[in-house]
């Protein structure tokens, strides 16, 4: 009996998404194999305090991930998809990409004011560009203010420090069981364009492990996959990490991927939007970063970059 050794961040978000795939694989192999979880901490766990931008963006989740991969401590690991980079190392690939928890954005304030009800000057708190940008949009008379840390400590800052509303991806909140009475209200595409691969699980494993492969095959869910590529897609052609206020969402509508892709001003004041529809997912992704590079993405992804580095 192969024992399977699955890589985690020590989080509790993180656990919990090891152990839901651990549950849903051990459907289809009955006790045909072992699970063990190893916890592995990352630098960008121990990077509480500095906005995730300015230290590197998304590669710091999952470099001792990989290595550990390499050197066959662990077999798989299962990350949140948007936090991987947009080209996977040597030797590694995403081995499956399960079905999609909730892809939106939640908006969880104090006293339960809804976004377009919150006085002007109230303080949102989030540490992500997209969020920000796309809420000063809606409410330019809002103010943002950067929050770090996990699901539990952003819930105590908003009840014990100067915040009137936080923003967090619903899958995490349902994931981790939270009460949805905590959610004042689940922000729409039309609002929020959510992170590329909001909602989505990566597992990632080493690409000449085919016994794995198979396995983890068996719960690889077509629609997200397919959603997810033309979301990834996109990403991957506008070359945007955490820098620049970016999104993507896309969903089936029949045979047909729908992509609506974002790239923003992190002040909110320049919008770039797009609504592609296609059959190929690929395709769908292409023209959507060609679109929105003929209305300037790309300056505004240069000049993020640019800040950044100063
Ligand atoms: N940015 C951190 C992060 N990465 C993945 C999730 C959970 C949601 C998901 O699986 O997309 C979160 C929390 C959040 O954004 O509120």
């Amino acid at each position: 009996m192969r024992k399977i050794v699955v890589g985690s961040r020590r989080s509790n978000l993180a656990m919990t998404q090891s152990e839901w795939v651990i549950e849903q694989l051990k459907k289809h192999v009955g006790d045909k194999y072992e699970f063990e979880i190893k916890k592995i901490v990352t630098k960008g766990d121990q990077i509480l305090n500095v906005t995730l931008s300015k230290v590197g963006g998304k590669g710091l989740f999952v470099k001792e991930i990989e290595k550990a991969m390499y050197d066959k401590e662990i077999d798989f690991a299962v990350h949140s998809m948007k936090d991987m980079p947009a080209v996977m190392p040597d030797g590694l690939i995403i081995g499956s990409i399960p079905v999609r928890e909730d892809h939106r954005d939640a908006f969880i304030s104090n006293d339960h004011i809804k976004l377009e009800d919150l006085p002007a000057g109230a303080v949102v708190g989030t540490s992500s560009l997209r969020r920000g940008s796309q809420i000063l949009a809606a409410r330019p008379d809002l103010k943002i203010q950067w929050i770090r840390g996990n699901i539990e400590t952003r819930m105590r800052k908003l009840k014990e420090e100067n915040f009137d509303a936080i923003i967090l991806a619903a899958a995490g909140l349902k994931r981790m069981s939270w009460s949805e009475d905590i959610v004042t209200e689940y922000l729409e595409p039309d609002v929020c364009v959510p992170a590329v691969g909001q909602g989505a699980l990566a597992i990632e494993c080493r690409e000449d492990d085919h016994e794995l492969l198979e396995l983890l095959e068996k719960i690889n869910d077509a629609y997200t996959e397919k959603t997810v590529t033309a979301e990834r897609t996109f990403l991957h052609l506008l070359n945007g990490g955490c820098q620049v206020p970016i999104g993507g969402y896309a969903y089936l509508d029949g045979d047909e991927v729908v992509l609506t892709a974002l790239v923003a001003s992190s002040d909110g004041k320049t919008i770039l939007k797009e609504t592609v529809t296609g059959t190929d997912p690929h395709q769908v992704g292409k023209e959507a970063a060609e679109k929105l590079q003929a209305q300037g993405a790309q300056e505004l992804v240069d000049e993020a970059i640019e800040e950044n580095q100063e």
